[in-house]
């Protein structure tokens, strides 16, 4: 049977079958992380299928408060991909995905920065902004945080146009530093100028984006939040989940991942490569499975690290 606690600013559920020190236990058991993450930056990439209702938004904002009031620094990109596709179909403009990415028109593109800025990023700083005034939106576009050309991702083996895609290839992190010298949580949305013609706007692919950034501000860990458990060696097998993998072993898996996936991985070689110690891809439709990922000794999810190695999570204990 589960209870409501209201505390000053959060509510959670509590197990009132958990006695007073198992509780005690779980907050212990936090101890080691608590030190190994003061004071470090966290990069969290919330995507769009995980932003499935009312209840699980409320508690990601709460998990990022959290993790700001006990030190660390949260900093959140957001995806937003179902939304997108949703305000498409309203509107009546045409949407495909090649290669994990949306091929994107200047129409769509019109409607892509409306709803990952004025939609997607406006709910999540509302929802940070009830427990006090952490949060900060931010695009690509400001303070030149990012630099994007256009992409043309291999499809069948040729490069193919999908027209305002982008991939960021320099990162101005002072905007973002500012607010976190200031204790904010900037919460940075996926769009980028074109570096050959700043007026022009690239959609740019949430985890990329949330895996340049990571790298850009030394981030000690980056935690993609999605919509399954994790990575699946061979999806879609159940008991393929995997709980840690070398980035080599990861990279020479990429080719034959499936499209959603594959951009995700693709951002966590792209994070340990440019020298992030550790990449997660976690799933997000769990109520605080980021404070479960960050505070306890398991993990849960799958962890990618530079060291060589492939363990399944079913044997997997560290
Ligand atoms: N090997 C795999 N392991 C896990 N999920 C996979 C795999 N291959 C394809 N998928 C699919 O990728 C999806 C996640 O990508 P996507 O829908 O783009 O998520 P998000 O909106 O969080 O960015 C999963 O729901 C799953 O259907
Ligand atoms: C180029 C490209 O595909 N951009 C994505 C940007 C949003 C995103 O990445 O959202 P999720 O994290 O929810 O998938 C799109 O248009 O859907």
């Amino acid at each position: 049977m589960a209870t409501e606690l209201k505390g000053p600013g959060f509510h959670f559920d509590v197990h009132t079958d958990l006695r007073a020190d198992q509780k005690a236990e779980v907050l212990i058991e936090a101890l080691p992380w608590l030190e190994e993450f003061a004071g470090q930056r966290i990069v969290v990439k919330y995507g769009g299928n995980a932003m499935v209702d009312e209840h699980l938004k409320q508690c990601f904002a709460e998990d990022m408060v959290f993790l700001r009031q006990v030190g660390i620094h949260p900093i959140v990109v957001h995806g937003g991909g179902p939304q997108i596709s949703h305000m498409l179909k309203a509107l009546g403009i045409k949407s495909e995905f090649k290669g994990g990415l949306r091929v994107t028109t200047p129409e769509a593109m019109d409607v892509v920065r409306m709803v990952l800025t004025g939609k997607v990023s406006r709910e999540l700083v509302g929802l940070i902004n009830a427990h006090g005034p952490l949060a900060v939106g931010l695009s690509g576009e400001d303070g030149g945080l990012f630099s994007a050309t256009q992409r043309k991702p291999v499809i069948d083996g040729t490069p193919t146009d999908i027209g305002l895609v982008g991939d960021v290839v320099s990162v101005d992190a002072s905007a973002v530093e500012d607010l976190v010298s200031a204790g904010r949580i900037p919460v940075v949305s996926s769009v980028a100028p074109n570096e050959e013609d700043a007026t022009e706007v690239l959609n740019v692919n949430a985890d990329s984006a949330a895996a340049a950034l990571a790298a850009a501000v030394g981030a000690h860990k980056l935690v993609i939040l999605t919509d399954v458990d994790g990575l699946y060696a061979d999806w879609p097998d159940k008991n393929s989940l995997i709980g840690r993998i070398g980035v080599e072993n990861l990279r020479d898996m990429l080719p034959d991942l499936e499209s959603g996936m594959r951009p995700k991985m693709e951002a966590c070689v792209r994070a340990i490569d440019g020298g992030v110690p550790q990449a997660h891809i976690i799933d997000g439709r769990k109520p605080h499975s980021i404070l479960n990922e960050i505070f306890t000794s398991a993990g849960i999810g799958t962890m990618v690290v530079p060291e060589d190695g492939l363990e399944m999570r079913s044997s997997y204990v560290y």
